[in-house]
């Protein structure tokens, strides 16, 4: 049984169809993410999983159990990331971990959470004196002091910068280690890639794609660019163009002065053969590169539109 199984939710509010259909189920200990742009319908999906928000239409299985017949169970199971107005600001880091802790019958030690989310030495200051960062940390905290099977975390790393994103990453990455399941979503292509088990691509309330970050990758072409710049001039890059042309693993070159772009199917392949040639001329081959393909990629592939974060 799938620790987590969403079938058909639907959920519109007004004329805007926000969740159009989307199914998915989830194992447990898995990190699933759940990307797309802006009004894409995460939040309104993590909602209706997390018993906020009512489905015009779908179910939500946590478990084995219901929102309709298991509320209480459900809740004791589940981590919720607070939204930070649910924070209390005047009150010191640990006061916050202590109080939500309270709210189970059972909970995970304070100091042992304070550790997870790195924020040990700054256990006395109060919350509206923490960075945004910081404010994550312990929001990620507070869901999981009552030591949940699954945690929902909705967009954590928003308008954080590179530094205070990665300290969060290592947070999902050691629930990970702990055997939790964590729901994520996410702006960041980069993020999901680095974080997920797997990725479920959503654009206008539905799934546009769902696998592993690899296999996602895998499915495109399997085109690669190489690029290579060489140091002897454009004759180099020229003669090599030419014997680039002749493999069969090769699809298309394109040459700019001394520099030169191949399309292949097989680079490595086609590497060897381009650096057997230029060793026999002597030319000296600057930079070499291999383009990988990003899950950017994978969401313009399937939608036909740039993304942005
Ligand atoms: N309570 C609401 N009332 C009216 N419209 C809503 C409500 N909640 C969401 N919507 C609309 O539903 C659509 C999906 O919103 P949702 O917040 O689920 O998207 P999202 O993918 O989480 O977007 P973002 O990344 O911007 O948070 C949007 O068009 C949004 O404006």
């Amino acid at each position: 049984m799938s620790i987590l199984e969403v079938k058909g939710l639907r959920k519109s509010f007004g004329t805007v169809k926000a969740v159009e259909e989307i199914s998915f189920s989830v194992e447990a200990g898995e990190v699933f993410t759940i990307i797309g742009p802006n009004g894409a319908g995460k939040t309104t999906t993590l909602e209706i999983i997390e018993g906020l928000q009512a489905p015009d239409a779908g179910t939500v299985s946590v478990n084995g159990l219901t929102w309709d017949k298991n509320a209480d169970q459900i809740k004791k199971i589940i981590g919720v990331q607070p939204q930070s107005g649910a924070m209390f600001d005047l009150l010191t880091v640990e006061e916050n971990l202590d109080l939500f802790a309270s709210f189970y019958p059972s909970s995970k030690q304070t100091s042992e959470v304070l550790e997870m989310i790195n924020l040990t030495d700054h256990r006395g200051k109060n919350v509206k004196s923490l960075s945004g960062g910081q404010r994550q940390r312990l929001a990620i905290g507070l869901a999981m002091i009552s030591d949940p099977l699954i945690i929902f975390l909705d967009e954590p790393t928003t308008g954080l910068d590179p530094q205070a994103r990665r300290n969060i990453w290592d947070i999902v990455l050691k629930l990970k280690e702990l055997g939790k399941t964590t729901i994520l979503t996410t702006h960041y292509m980069e993020e999901a890639e680095k974080l997920s088990d797997r990725v479920c691509i959503v654009d206008q309330g539905r799934i546009v794609t769902l696998d592993t970050p690899a296999m996602l990758i895998d499915r495109l072409t399997k085109e690669r660019e190489v690029r290579l710049f060489f140091q002897d001039g454009e004759e180099a890059a020229e003669r090599t163009e030419e014997i680039a042309k002749e493999q069969a693993t090769v699809v298309r070159t394109l040459r700019e002065g001394s520099s030169l772009k191949v399309w292949s199917v097989q680079p490595e392949e086609t590497l060897y053969g381009i650096f057997g040639y230029t060793k026999e001329r002597g030319y000296r081959v600057e930079q070499v590169s291999i383009r990988e393909m990003s899950l950017e990629d994978v969401f313009i592939a399937f939608t036909g539109k740039e993304w942005r974060d």
